[in-house]
């Protein structure tokens, strides 16, 4: 078993990564139970396809789930299930220092994280990921929101999983497509600041989608510990280190709000086309080289995904686009903040961009 931690004092998380750990769960679990009960959020498929192992292991050690249920995808990220969310610990008289437990994705790890961080102003949360973008990412480093109006993850907070346990195994029942967006964020963590990474990734892209354990093992430790030192560098995302997480997601996050989050566009696939495009960008104003760009949308296209603004995005026009990306959570002072690049591995945070060459840019990708 690999063992990691996100140190941040009071904050720190522990992080297990282990094939067959969800069939262990309860060894790491029952300091957290309360009159042998434990809550357990998760969402319809994931409630068919992986709790049964989890509410196996607890049964064992005497321990029953409270199962809170949300319906799975995007959509449940919303003010109305996080209300729900937080009526239902109360219902359970979930109390002070009583973990939660988040068993799923990115969407129940985010809400159920944003509700443990509002319940009673603040419970443990144990993150127990169960798709490819909530093992590589999501489910460490605290991040946790709902989508507004106003865009992706627009209301949130940071807080921090006391425990993370990852179980590659978990990934058996993850459809292909959800896969393949998974693969997204595993790129970004080579994009942002390792080449031999990314080179890695070109190499067994195909091992890694086949779920072949070593390759699935590699990518999500290497992903891991690079967000844990990431998230210790600068938890709050204030100092620019955490920003660089974000390659892809602004252009990614326009796409998302803009296309509904009725699953037509998924998270990773967002990100995708968004780092194709923050390097084709980068290219063009002349901080990275062309063909850097071009080998970037190749293995993009070659993992596939796209690398072209969505159709999901319907008839939206580049200026509707370019006004999401204004609303980033990285904005400051006037212009747009994106995360360019300058090759693989070295990517960078750029204030003051001009609204209108990014349209212009994007006008032209569309031609
Ligand atoms: N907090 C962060 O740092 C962070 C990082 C990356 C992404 N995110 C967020 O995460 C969300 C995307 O996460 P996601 O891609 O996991 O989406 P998701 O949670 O919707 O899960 C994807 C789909 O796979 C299903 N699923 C999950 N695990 C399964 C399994 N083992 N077997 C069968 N089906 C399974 C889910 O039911 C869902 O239909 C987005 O909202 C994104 O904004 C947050
Ligand atoms: O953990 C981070 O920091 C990230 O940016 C990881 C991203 O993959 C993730 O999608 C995150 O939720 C985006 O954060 P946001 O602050 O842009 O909403
Ligand atoms: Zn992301």
């Amino acid at each position: 078993m690999e063992r990691l931690t996100v140190d941040l004092g009071s904050r720190r998380s522990d992080i297990l990564i282990a094939p067959g750990l969800l069939d262990r769960a309860a060894d790491f679990l029952a300091s957290d139970a309360r009159n042998a009960r434990i809550a357990v959020v998760t969402d319809d498929n994931v409630a068919r396809a992986q709790l049964p192992r989890l509410a196996a292991s607890l049964d064992k050690a005497g321990i029953a789930i409270d199962p809170i249920v949300v319906p799975a995808g995007e959509a449940s990220k919303s003010w109305d299930q996080l209300a729900a969310l937080c009526d239902a610990f109360a219902a359970r008289g979930v109390q002070r220092g009583e973990a939660i437990v988040a068993l799923g994705g990115g969407v129940v790890g985010d809400l159920a994280g944003m509700a443990a961080a509002l319940h009673l102003r603040g419970v443990p949360i144990v993150q127990i990921p169960t798709s490819l973008v909530a093992q590589v990412d999501s489910s460490v480093g605290g991040k946790v929101a709902v989508d507004t109006k106003a865009g992706k993850n627009m209301a949130g907070s940071f807080h921090q999983p006391r425990l993370v346990l990852i179980d590659p195994g978990c990934l058996a029942t993850l459809p292909e497509r959800e896969m393949r967006a998974g693969y997204a964020e595993i790129v970004k963590y080579g994009l942002i600041g390792d080449a031999d990474f990314y080179a890695f990734c070109e190499a067994n892209v195909t091992d890694i989608m086949a779920r072949n354990p070593d390759a699935l093992s590699h990518a999500i430790s290497r992903c891991v510990a690079a967000k844990a030192r990431i998230v210790e560098a600068d938890e709050d995302d204030t100092a620019g280190t955490r920003a660089l997480l974000n390659l892809g997601h602004s252009f990614g996050h326009a796409f998302e709000a803009l296309a509904g989050y009725d699953g037509a566009l998924l998270h990773g696939e967002a990100v995708a086309a968004g780092m194709a495009l923050a390097y084709a960008y980068s290219a063009r104003i002349g901080l990275c080289d062309p063909a850097v760009a071009r080998r970037v949308s190749a293995h993009i296209d070659d993992a596939g995904l796209s690398t072209r603004i969505p159709d999901a995005i319907g008839q939206a026009d580049s200026r509707q686009i370019v006004e999401f990306m204004m609303r980033d959570k990285k904005a400051a002072g006037g212009g747009l903040t994106l995360i360019l690049a300058e090759d693989i591995g070295r990517a960078v945070l750029r204030n003051g961009i001009a609204p209108d060459d990014v349209a212009a840019f994007l006008d032209e990708t569309r031609a």
